[in-house]
């Protein structure tokens, strides 16, 4: 199955109530009270109001109409109008009021959220995927925004109005109460077991919508892959499914919705009967009034309301508790690398780096990836990382980059333990280009000075004319202004890189990582590329994973990387005279590239 359609699972997910949750949930809301209790108290008003309202039609027929007095008549009008004007008016404003309160919560949980995930380590989103971690920021806090937009005001507004009903009722005539209350067991079993299946349906519903859009997120980012393998009859079956789902989820919600109407309707008929039956004969006998049988059942009718809104309000909190569960999953992650109390700010780096028996391991279970790594680079040596596929190489760059802190050993900068300073000044110091260079949307200048952004226009036009992006940038019609649109989608593979090596050469870091790309370019912009990277690297400690022969040849010091170890280092001559794995390499992978590319010509 894939993820897009597991997620859609893993969200349809309901969880007990869970009270720690809630507590936790509450202390949201708590910075809130002040308004929240301005609209308590206006709901509760207005549910005060309402409530007469069964009260007057009563007074209306008993005093008014009965004995023609249309003195009564008119001013219980004028009451009934005015009553509807106020409701109507504190009925605006608690509403808007809630609203903009909710907002605020959820903008303060999304703030947190995103706060919190940029701050985690690599290791966090090795094991989640991207659209899963979306899902929980826009999803998850939308479950929650609606518990306190609607259902903790609703709670209030509905548990007293039920209360206000039975408590009228009761005081009206309690022997008619209690006879007419026999049909309340019945209301309570139709509304509380639909409702929550109308509610789970709709939030099945909303749920695979959001499946679909997902597939039809990873449909669209990989159409051509998709028409390359001609694979577009599966793919339709696959949304066929999660069409299917989401018009299931949708009708069966509708069709609950359509069955839960007249099953009341008939309930509140017999609730209706029962008054009258016994409450005709009192009135006939002059004991009860006409105006109290219409306000009784008036009272009896709207139990409905209450008990539906309880209800629904009960399936949000259980959604939501699924949704707090997985936010707070969030956030309760630790960053796992972080400054340690005692950390200190990076000096300015010269730039030699010492690996001293670094061992590493991904996750605790699984057997090391690196195995007592020891090396020594001096200041501005120029670093080739190669090996097999798998060997480590990544690896160490990530733990010199700090993404992932080594299991065992030490890495040193400049003497300093790199545990032992805060990250960002570290990392500051350091750049890193992969080989998948991600551009962010925006304009050329705002990714060129990405880690740099007071750079003066001068350094900026420097930086891009060491890169040679000067030249592609003069022909778009706004220059560096130029939106360049989600990942870079308007520039070539090629642009993308120099562009990628603009930004970190105006970020002018002391050591610079490159994870060198594979993709061949054409032979000017790879001339461009090579010629960018001689001043890129120019006074730097670099660590390069090398795939270029070039690049290789070129560097100080090569380290053969394999299964976790430094198997051969050296000079490249001195490696060819080492008869080892990477001369074998050398023969096998490299010569071949150097062939293919004297034969095209790059
Ligand atoms: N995030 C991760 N979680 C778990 N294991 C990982 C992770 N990243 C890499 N590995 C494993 O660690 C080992 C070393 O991976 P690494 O990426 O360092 O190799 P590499 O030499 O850079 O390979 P390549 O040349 O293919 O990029 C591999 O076996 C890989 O499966």
């Amino acid at each position: 199955m894939s993820q897009v359609e597991w997620d859609a699972d893993d969200d349809l997910e309901e969880k007990p109530f869970n009270r720690a949750y809630m507590k936790r949930l509450l202390r949201y809301v708590l910075p809130y009270r002040k308004v929240l209790s301005i609209v308590v108290l206006i709901v509760l008003f207005n549910m005060g109001l309402s409530l007469a309202e069964p009260l007057l039609i009563r007074y209306v027929i008993d005093e008014g109409i009965m004995k023609q007095d249309f003195f009564i008549i008119h001013m219980v009008g004028i009451t009934l109008l005015a009553i509807k004007a106020i409701g109507w008016l504190f009925g605006f404003l608690h509403t808007r009021m809630i609203n903009f309160t909710g907002q605020r919560i959820l903008f303060d949980l999304r703030q947190q959220l995103f706060n919190h995930l940029q701050s985690l380590s690599f290791r966090f989103f090795d094991g989640r995927p991207a659209g899963k971690i979306m899902s929980r920021i826009t999803n998850d806090t939308n479950a929650i925004g609606e518990l306190i937009n609607g259902g903790l005001i609703t709670l209030v507004m509905e548990f007293t109005h039920l209360i206000g009903i039975v408590a009228i009722l009761l005081w009206m005539d309690w022997k008619l109460a209690l006879l007419s209350f026999i049909t309340l067991p019945m209301l309570y079993l139709v509304v509380g077991s639909m409702q929550s299946k109308i509610e789970g349906s709709w939030s099945r519903s909303r749920k695979t919508m959001s499946a679909i859009n997902g597939n039809l997120n990873e449909t669209l980012q990989g159409i051509r892959v998709i028409q390359a393998f001609s694979r577009q009859k599966e793919n339709n079956k696959r949304f066929e499914t999660l069409n299917t789902r989401n018009k299931n989820a949708f009708m069966r919600a509708v069709t609950l919705e359509s069955l839960v109407f007249p099953a009341v309707e008939m309930i509140g008929v017999i609730g209706t009967c029962v008054v009258l039956w016994f409450g005709a004969r009192e009135v006939l006998s002059g004991e009860l009034t006409l105006g109290f049988i219409m306000a009784f059942i008036n009272y009896l009718w709207r139990f409905w309301g209450p008990l539906s809104a309880l209800s629904k309000v009960y399936s949000q909190v259980l959604a939501a508790m699924a949704s707090a569960e997985r936010i707070f999953e969030i956030l309760d992650s630790e960053p796992e690398v972080k400054d340690r109390p005692d950390a200190k700010p990076m000096k300015p780096i010269q730039g030699e780096v010492v690996f001293e028996n670094v061992s590493f391991r991904y996750e605790t279970e699984k057997p090391e990836v690196l195995k007592d790594v020891n090396l020594r680079i001096r200041p501005g040596q120029r670093v080739a990382l190669v090996g097999p596929t798998g060997a480590g190489k990544s690896t160490i760059v990530n733990l010199l980059m700090r993404f992932y802190d080594a299991t065992g050993g030490r890495i040193l900068i400049d003497g300093q333990d790199v545990k032992g300073v805060t990250l960002e000044s570290l990392r500051r110091q350091m750049g890193i280009v992969l080989q998948d260079s991600f551009i962010f949307s925006g304009t050329i200048e705002e990714n060129l000075r990405y880690g740099n952004e007071d750079a003066t226009d001068e350094a900026l036009r420097r930086a891009a004319e060491n890169v040679r992006i000067d030249r592609f940038v003069s022909q778009f019609a706004d220059g560096y202004r130029t939106q360049v649109e989600e990942r870079g989608s308007k520039l070539s593979v090629g642009q993308r890189q120099l562009l990628a090596f603009g930004r970190v050469l105006l970020s002018d870091p002391r050591i610079l990582i490159l994870d060198e790309a594979t993709s061949s370019v054409d032979t000017e912009t790879e001339q461009h590329i090579q010629a960018a990277l001689q001043t890129m690297l120019e006074g730097r400690t670099a660590f390069i994973i090398a795939h270029r022969l070039s690049t290789i040849r070129d560097a100080d010091v090569i380290l053969v990387v394999k299964d976790g170890r430094i198997s051969e280092h050296g000079s490249h001559d001195d490696l060819i005279k080492q008869n080892g794995l990477y001369k074998k390499l050398y023969m096998t992978q490299f010569e071949m590239q150097q062939s293919l590319a004297m034969q095209t010509g790059a």
